[in-house]
């Protein structure tokens, strides 16, 4: 973090926002503020409430998933998932929002990435039994993780990065976790819904390649502009 957050998004207005960060974020931080008040109240720490969700959505995906266990692998890890919006909302509250709790929020949302896509590969090379999924699924998490590195790794450097794309983290969660809750229906008897999950793994894998190119062309374009102007102030600056 180069920057504070919020002075970093006031200087480099971030287009292509994904949807769901731009509409769904100010719901559900309406919606979850009381909760982490009463979180708060309790004397419960946003870290506290990372770190137990992490574990809660890792739990649910690898105990589950490589099962099959769709529907119930879906509903716990929809129980902890939110945490992920619960934390910020506390740090915020409290005042408290910081470098350490930002790196955290972040190094264990890849964890949990990691943990809901692997528990598709593992369900799909073994009793899933579907090589080209369990493909599609690690390009899933593969993809994902490095979508998020560009972003990092732009900032770090100095960029702005000021493009999120098409397929951001809530997106893929949302995609590949209600396909999977509908497609564990199919154990309790639906039929032909099982196809739910296969076709957001492709949308998410085709999606997540997409935006990943979007980030790649925007670093590119920004770093050359950053380095012709420095060229220019150089050159400046020796006249
Ligand atoms: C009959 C079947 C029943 C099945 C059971 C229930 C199904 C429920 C299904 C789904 C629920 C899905 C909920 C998913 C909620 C996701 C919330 C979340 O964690 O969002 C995180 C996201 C990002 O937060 P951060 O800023 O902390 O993270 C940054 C991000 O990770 C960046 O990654 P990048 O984008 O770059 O790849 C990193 O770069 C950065 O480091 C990191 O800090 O938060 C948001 O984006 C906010 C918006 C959340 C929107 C949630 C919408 C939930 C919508 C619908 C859920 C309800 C669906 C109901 C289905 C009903 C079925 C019956
Ligand atoms: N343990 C934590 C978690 C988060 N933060 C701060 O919240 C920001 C993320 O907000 P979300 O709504 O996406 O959770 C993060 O960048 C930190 O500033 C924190 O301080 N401690
Ligand atoms: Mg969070
Ligand atoms: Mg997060």
């Amino acid at each position: 973090m180069g920057q504070p957050e919020a002075t970093r998004a006031a200087a480099t207005p971030t287009v292509g926002k994904a949807m769901l960060n731009k509409y769904a974020r100010a719901f559900f931080t309406r919606v979850l503020t009381p909760f982490a008040a009463f979180l708060i109240r309790r004397g419960v720490s946003p870290d506290t409430v990372t770190l137990i969700g992490t574990a809660g959505v890792v739990a649910g995906a690898l105990v589950f998933y490589p099962r099959g266990e769709f529907f119930w692998g879906t509903v716990v890890i929809t129980l902890f998932v939110f945490s992920d919006l619960v934390d910020g909302n506390m740090a915020r509250q409290l005042g408290r929002s910081s470098r350490w709790g930002a790196f955290l929020d972040s190094t264990l949302d890849r964890v949990a990435d990691g943990a809901i896509f692997g528990g598709f590969a593992l369900w799909y090379a073994g009793r899933g039994d579907d090589n080209v999924l369990c493909a599609v699924s690690i390009f899933c998490l593969a993809s994902g993780q490095v979508v998020s590195y560009t972003k990092a790794r732009g900032e770090s450097i100095g960029l702005p990065v000021a493009v999120n794309g098409l397929v951001e983290r809530a997106e893929r969660l949302v995609i590949s976790l209600v396909a999977a809750g509908f497609a564990g229906l199919h154990t309790f008897g639906v039929p032909g819904i099982q196809w739910l999950l296969p076709i957001a793994l492709w949308i998410v894998a085709v999606g997540s390649l997409v935006t990943l190119v979007q980030r790649v062309v925007t670093v590119r374009r920004e770093s050359a502009e950053a380095e012709a102007a420095a060229r220019a102030g150089a050159s400046e600056a020796a006249q």
